[in-house]
């Protein structure tokens, strides 16, 4: 961890982080001081994408979560050196949040963008999005809710395919049910240019949480 990130973890943390403690239902109005829309992304990394989409779009909250303790020192000093007040970081494990702590019909979209490929077979069960990360994720999330995800591993790009095409509370934005282009809201990521230097080929998926 740089000096940088850790003097913002220092300083930054008491007004703009969320600990998870998997022990109470976190007021998002009060996190945020306003009602404004909250969208949460998962593994955000280093958090210069989360930083961009935030500053373009400040009118919706983003509640930023990531176990990786100097990307969240990172993304608090790029959210105050950005003057970003629509920025919240949470550090620890995504599934604690959203199971324990926030509430049914609380999120206005999800963001997860390159998650961890676990590309050995092996390991594929550790992959986030599957259909138990679906059905939880739908209890949180308000109808219309939009759900994109991107990564640049094929296989991984086709597994999420599969399973919110087959999930019944998610319904593809795109009229033939595939892969979306990446748009112009979403900026590129860190971890996506290094897959893109290797030659991979990176998915969009924009999916809605469909009314219930
Ligand atoms: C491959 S990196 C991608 C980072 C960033 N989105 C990008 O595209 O540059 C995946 C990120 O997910 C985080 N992560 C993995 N499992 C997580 C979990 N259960 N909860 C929160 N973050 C997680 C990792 O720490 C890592 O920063």
């Amino acid at each position: 961890m740089t000096a940088g990130q850790a003097d913002a973890l220092q300083r930054l943390w008491p007004k703009w982080g969320l600990d998870i403690d998997g022990q109470r239902i976190v007021d998002l109005g009060e996190l945020f001081g306003n009602e404004n829309p909250v969208v949460l992304e998962i593994g955000f990394g280093m958090g210069e994408a989360t930083a961009q989409m935030a500053a373009a779009d400040p009118e919706t909250n983003v509640l930023a979560v990531d176990v990786h303790t100097p990307g969240q020192g990172n993304l608090l000093n790029l959210a105050d050196q950005r003057g970003l007040n629509n920025v919240r970081v949470a550090n620890g494990d995504a599934i604690i949040l959203l199971r324990e702590m926030l509430a049914p019909d609380s999120l206005d979209g999800l963001r997860v963008y390159f998650p961890d490929p676990w590309p050995k077979k092996r390991h594929h069960k550790r992959r986030l999005i599957q259909p138990e990360f679906l059905s939880l994720a739908a209890t949180r999330l308000k109808p219309g809710a939009l759900v994109h995800c991107a990564t640049d591993w094929e296989p991984y790009a086709e597994q999420m395919l599969e399973v919110l095409t087959g999930h019944p509370d998610f319904e593809n934005t795109r009229a033939d049910g595939g892969f979306a282009p990446r748009p112009d809201f979403r900026p590129l990521t860190r971890f996506e240019g290094q897959g893109l230097d290797k030659g991979h080929v990176v998915n969009d998926l924009l999916f809605r949480r469909v009314q219930p």
